[in-house]
């Protein structure tokens, strides 16, 4: 597979940036955050999957060796060890990293702020596990089209383990239907999983990768006998609508099976990463499976 483009070196320059958004659907960086910072949150969610029993017994919680306990997202025996995960404030912090507030800001030419569903993944290896079927976040997600998602290593993701790809170029397809399918989301795009766009990279923590709602992409088959540790965390303008959940608005990732924030947060020094500014209007959301979905205009992409 190809590998992604690294754009740290223009990092500085808005324009150049937003073309290379426009026509690749992605962004990706090196070292964007301090791996001091991202190695502190995994230390966190490893004490976690340690305590939760997900780590094979007598092994290191750097290596994340995972247990039979270790399930994929969703199932029976993942809520436990994931509201921790969801209550550990360092986790939500890296969502509003000035570096990721600040770039999201500068493509999008306004002020931006994190949707407090700060996810984190924990991917154990495949086949016992699926990877996240491909797909485009706009489905999910839904509130305006110019919403960006960043995705974190938080541990060392070789392509063995199963990172993220994207489908360079893919924005231009518009809103494709879906199938239903195995693997977080449960919904996959019809798109061509073998064409030679598709991108990805050695990961490291601290780097950072950069996409649009309606760029295709997904996670590979984790062929190690490790846990596979990331987040993603989606962006928007102020002044943008939000799609409302059907619960409310702002609840965190898997919430109800997860408490809401006031339980997440208990005991937390700032609870400011898991707000929604003041003055965001709401709209309704809608069946993300239905096979017409209009494609709205975007300020990055032309259909
Ligand atoms: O990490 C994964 O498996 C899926 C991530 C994803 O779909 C996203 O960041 O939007
Ligand atoms: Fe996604």
């Amino acid at each position: 597979m190809k590998e992604l483009t690294d754009s740290s070196a223009v990092l500085h320059d808005t324009a150049v940036l937003r073309t290379r958004l426009s026509e690749d659907g992605y962004l990706f960086f090196r070292e964007l955050l301090p791996s001091g910072v991202v190695d502190d949150v995994r230390a966190q969610i490893a004490r976690i999957l340690s305590d939760s029993n997900w780590l094979a017994p007598g092994t290191s919680a750097d290596k994340l060796i995972a247990s039979e306990r270790a399930v994929e997202e969703g199932s029976p025996g993942f809520f436990g060890a994931y509201t921790a995960i969801q209550s550990t404030e360092a986790f939500h912090q890296l969502a509003v990293r000035p570096e990721l507030l600040g770039l999201t800001s500068r493509l999008l030419g306004e002020e931006s702020f994190a949707h407090p569903a700060h996810i984190c993944r924990i991917a154990p290896p495949s086949p016992g596990a699926s990877p996240t079927p491909i797909h485009q976040d706009y489905r999910f997600i839904q509130g305006c089209i110019d919403t960006l998602t960043t995705w974190l290593p938080l541990s060392a993701a070789p392509p063995e383990i199963g990172g993220l790809r994207v489908f360079a170029g893919s924005p231009r397809l518009g809103v494709l239907p879906v199938r239903a399918a195995d693997g977080p989301g449960m919904m996959r795009a019809e798109a061509d999983e073998e064409h030679p766009e598709w991108r990805t990279a050695s990961y490291r923590p601290g780097d950072v990768l950069l996409f649009g709602s309606l760029t295709v992409h997904g996670a590979m088959p984790n062929r190690t006998r490790q846990l596979r540790v990331s987040a993603d965390f989606r962006y928007q303008a102020v002044s943008a609508p939000m799609a409302r959940d059907v619960l409310g608005t702002g609840k965190p990732h898997y919430h109800p099976d997860v408490p809401d924030f006031p339980t997440l947060t208990r005991g937390w020094a700032s609870t400011t990463s898991v707000e929604i500014p003041p003055g965001v209007h709401f709209v309704d959301r809608f069946d993300p499976r239905l096979d017409e979905v209009p494609t709205p205009a975007s300020r990055f992409f032309a259909s």
